[in-house]
């Protein structure tokens, strides 16, 4: 017998991994690769529709870029923290419901630009002087006619560009959109809170795709006590193997064989990939045979972009009553925000968001300094602001279990791209933010793909096992009867 033969013998014999629980050995076998939302969607999924399924994570946390800190002594999210669409129609809707999970809508618009309401902001210049609410308003609808006029450049060019070399196109065309003074700050604020739903800097964002993300209707909610809950629920009872990084998946016409860096193998049917893309560009995992090359074309080319969270905890308030706290200054680039916490928490904690270049330089600082770059930026618009008492910092664009925030439309790379990244190949499912069409870079994006590769994985398990009835239906006919979300506004 060849040793390729064997191997595919042994894969065939050996559907389950060393400590699958009281499974059946007879049923199916799945190796989801990554803990995060996707991957912890797909494991649960598949789970309860009888597959033994592992989890390999390679931290020694689950939930990936959800991660709720405790350590103020009550929840802060350094990853995600709002669910972007507060209605039924959101996937992770009827679980949240159930969880009884309060959501603090911070805005109740369906734009990617306004996650706040515009009256909900208080902007400051860099002498701690309040830009007047009205100026905010109409430099607001400035930015909107901007926008539109970038629209019709869309149209004229077959081309894309970034959405910043549209911008200065704008101008060029429309010279009366030209801002000056205090009201060209406020504008390229709002361009950093573009940048910042991006992750992305405006030089880099696409033109053509920007706004073809689905957004579900009912504004955007902060989850109030943190994502945990969710991550929590999702993971109950399932096996999974923290510290576990793998390195190489290797894949037959009858299984998959994954092996973690301490070199450890584990054999199944098939396995769910839910690392996220920056991992899979960095090529940390090897595959074998190598994906195809449509594939590898779409890893290399989604863009992955940068947002961190500076987050600080003071001794009591002593700003403004408002959601966001903003500093308006001469480029995007300067510009910054802090979400005010206290609003929906009642705990004392400003939030410091950059993104983009900015956030790549702050990640070159130590946690203590760039703590202190974000209390600077507070002083600067509050010169009596007290000092912090503790502080949080997020690494997400270098550390090696994310390599980024999440995917965003890079110029030039058609948003097919997230379904190509999604497509199996043959019994290597794809399943994590990035492989999401609608809600690319979001919690319910992601954990709508670790259904879809559940139930894809599920489908193609069972054209070989072929007992069709054996099993749940991943997703559809028995979904929960949904329970209403508690959204507040103070
Ligand atoms: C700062 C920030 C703010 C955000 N804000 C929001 C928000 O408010 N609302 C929202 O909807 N979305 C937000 N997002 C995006 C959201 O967090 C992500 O889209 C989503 O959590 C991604 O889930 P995922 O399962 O695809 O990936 P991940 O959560 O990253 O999960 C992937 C898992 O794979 C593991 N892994 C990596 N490499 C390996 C390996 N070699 N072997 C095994 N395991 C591996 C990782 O440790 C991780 O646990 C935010 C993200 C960030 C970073």
């Amino acid at each position: 017998m060849d040793s390729q033969h064997k191997s595919n013998r042994q894969l065939q014999r050996a559907p389950c991994f060393s400590s699958a629980g009281q499974r059946a050995e007879a049923s199916p076998s799945v190796i989801v690769i990554g803990g995060g939302i996707a991957g912890l969607a797909a494991a649960r999924a598949l789970y309860d529709a009888s597959f033994q399924v592992v989890v390999l994570e390679s931290r020694d946390r689950i939930g990936g870029r959800v991660h709720t800190d405790y350590s103020f002594g009550f929840p802060v999210d350094l990853g995600a923290s709002w669910l972007h669409g507060v209605c039924k129609e959101n996937p992770l809707a009827p679980l949240i419901g159930r969880l009884g999970l309060p959501l603090y809508r911070t805005s109740g618009d369906n734009s990617v630009l306004y996650d706040h309401d515009l009256e909900s902001y208080a902007l400051f210049d860099m002498d701690g002087n309040q830009v007047p609410q009205d100026l905010v308003t109409k430099v607001g609808e400035t930015f909107e006619s901007i926008l539109k006029e970038t629209d019709r450049i869309r149209q004229e060019f077959s081309d894309d560009m970034s959405i910043g070399r549209a911008i200065s196109m704008a101008f060029d065309r429309r010279p009366d959109l030209r801002l000056d003074g205090i009201a060209h700050k406020v504008l390229q604020w709002y361009l950093c809170r573009m940048e910042g739903w991006f992750a992305a800097d405006a030089d880099s964002i696409s033109l053509k795709y920007w706004d073809q993300e689905e957004l579900l209707p009912g504004g955007h909610g902060l989850m109030v006590r943190g994502y945990r809950p969710v991550i929590n629920t999702l993971a109950k009872g399932l096996d999974i193997r923290l510290d576990h990084r793998v390195t190489q998946v290797v894949r037959r016409y009858n299984g998959v064989k994954v092996t973690v860096e301490d070199g450890r193998t584990f054999v199944a049917d098939a396995a769910v990939v839910a690392v996220p893309l920056g991992v899979l560009k960095s090529n940390w995992i090897k595959f074998e045979p190598r994906l195809p090359e449509w594939k590898e074309a779409a890893i290399n080319e989604l863009g992955v972009g940068i947002e961190n969270k500076i987050i600080l905890h003071f001794e009591k308030v002593f700003w403004p009553n408002v959601e966001f706290l903003g500093v308006v200054a001469q480029s995007s680039y300067e510009c910054s925000y802090f979400l005010n916490l206290h609003k929906a928490t009642g705990h004392p904690v400003l939030v410091y968001m950059p993104a983009g270049q900015l956030a790549r330089d702050i990640e070159k600082l130590s946690d203590e300094d760039a703590a202190n770059f974000a209390f600077k930026q507070l002083q600067r618009i509050l010169p009596n602001a007290t000092t912090p008492i503790q502080h949080l910092v997020s690494h997400w664009g270098t550390d090696v279990n994310s390599l980024g925030s999440y995917s965003y439309d890079a110029v030039g790379k058609p948003h097919e791209f997230y379904e190509r990244l999604r497509i199996p190949v043959d019994n290597i499912f794809f399943a994590g933010e990035a492989t999401s069409m609608d809600y690319p870079g979001s919690v319910h994006g992601a954990y709508s793909t670790g259904l879809m590769a559940a139930e894809d994985c599920r489908m193609r398990v069972l054209e070989r096992y072929g007992e069709v009835d054996l099993f749940q239906p991943v997703m559809g006919e028995d979904s929960p009867v949904a329970v209403p979300l508690l959204i507040s506004r103070m």
